[in-house]
């Protein structure tokens, strides 16, 4: 028995078979078929798609061997990719020097006839072949060989599609995951918009909304009751001599006072018209439905509500009114009426509610 050598393209050779990542992988009907196909046409018990592995020949497909593999120093195979331009035909195997001491022939009904058609890929790699194999010494009719090198060239081309499908597949794959995490950063960056759009329309301490958010609100709110004839009216609310509360019981406690006041003016105004805070010490309350002296009984019921928040310190509040006019009233008109309201609430004497 002669061992094969290796062919000089062995390194490439072993780069493109493990590209087509097929070793060790499971039976598939075409394959199959074509070494079914390739047995029946020369009328042969045994053939195989082998592939010849840096040392081992293993068998995509195979009828009438038990192996899945065998070493490559005893493959019949490893000589057939040496001649990658030919068919290697054995017609008895006991009379060729390469294999007579074959343990594959030695062995009791072993192979006698051998016939490869090696697999060669475009870049002319031969990674392994189609064979059949018998048991009896016979000899190929012409058709026969042609046929062999038909299915080798079909096995080749099997092999050939199923790494660009399996490309294919990947990249597909690829592409969903990036589409993915495009979705993924997609849908981030909707939430942060979202939050920044929150966090300009809300105040941080009290979570009420803000001053902008307010505006917003009023001007939408006079234009509704342009449109349906309701009354609308505005209160601005300061906290009496919230610098004192700052200064005797420290700022912290001012920012609870603040809080206190901005959840029950929260939960007040939750039904119907709108809480927000105006700045500093300040609140303004949007009042639907309401005219001037609706308006002035709701804060008053306000008012009471702050003097008796448990807050632990004694906090009254002013609170100036201002009723929506039809006839060219605007949102900073009515806020500088219902201002001027509250001064003069001030003015009066603090923790009451004046009309504009
Ligand atoms: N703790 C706290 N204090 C604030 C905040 N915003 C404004 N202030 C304080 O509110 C106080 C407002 O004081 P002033 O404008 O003098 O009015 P006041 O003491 O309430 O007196 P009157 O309005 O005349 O009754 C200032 O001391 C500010 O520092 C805040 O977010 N937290």
């Amino acid at each position: 028995m002669i061992k094969p050598s290796k062919p000089d393209n062995e390194q490439g050779r072993l780069q493109a078979l493990q590209s087509l990542d097929i070793l060790d992988s499971a039976p598939e009907q075409g394959f199959d078929d074509l070494v079914a196909i390739a047995a029946a046409i020369c009328a042969v018990p045994m053939a195989t798609v082998s592939l010849v592995d840096s040392d081992r020949q293993w068998f995509k497909a195979r009828v009438g061997i038990d192996d899945a593999q065998t070493s490559r120093d005893c493959a019949f195979c490893a000589h057939a990719i040496l001649q990658p331009d030919a068919m290697t035909i054995v017609d008895d195997a006991t009379a060729d020097a390469r294999f007579s001491g074959n343990p594959y022939v030695t062995a009791p009904d072993g192979i006698r006839f051998y016939a490869g058609a090696p697999l060669v890929t475009s870049e002319g790699f031969a990674l392994g072949t189609l064979c059949v194999m018998d048991d009896k010494p016979r000899q190929l009719e012409p058709y026969q060989v042609e046929a062999m090198q038909a299915l080798s060239r079909q096995v080749t081309r099997l092999l050939e599609l199923r790494r660009v499908s399996r490309a294919l597949g990947l990249q597909l794959r690829e592409r969903e995951w990036y589409e993915q995490q495009l979705q993924h950063y997609q849908d981030e960056l909707e939430q942060q918009n979202a939050d920044l759009a929150e966090q300009t329309r809300t105040d941080p301490l009290t979570g009420l909304p803000n001053r902008r958010a307010f505006a917003a609100a009023l001007s939408m709110a006079m234009e509704r009751s342009l449109r349906d004839g309701q009354h609308l009216s505005v209160a601005m609310l300061d906290i009496d001599h919230f610098k004192t509360i700052n200064d005797i019981h420290g700022h912290a406690m001012g920012d609870e006072v603040l809080v206190a006041i901005g959840g029950m003016l929260r939960s007040q105004f939750a039904g119907n018209g709108l809480a927000a805070r105006h700045g500093g010490e300040e609140f303004v309350l949007l009042l639907a439905d309401c005219n001037a002296d609706e308006a002035r009984l709701q804060c008053e019921f306000v008012r009471q509500s702050i003097a008796m928040l448990p807050v632990g310190l004694p906090v009254t509040v002013s609170i100036g009114v201002a009723q929506f006019r039809r006839r060219d009233d605007t949102v900073e008109a009515m806020f500088k009426r219902a201002d001027e309201a509250m001064y003069a609430a001030k003015r009066a004497g603090r923790d009451q509610v004046v009309v504009g």
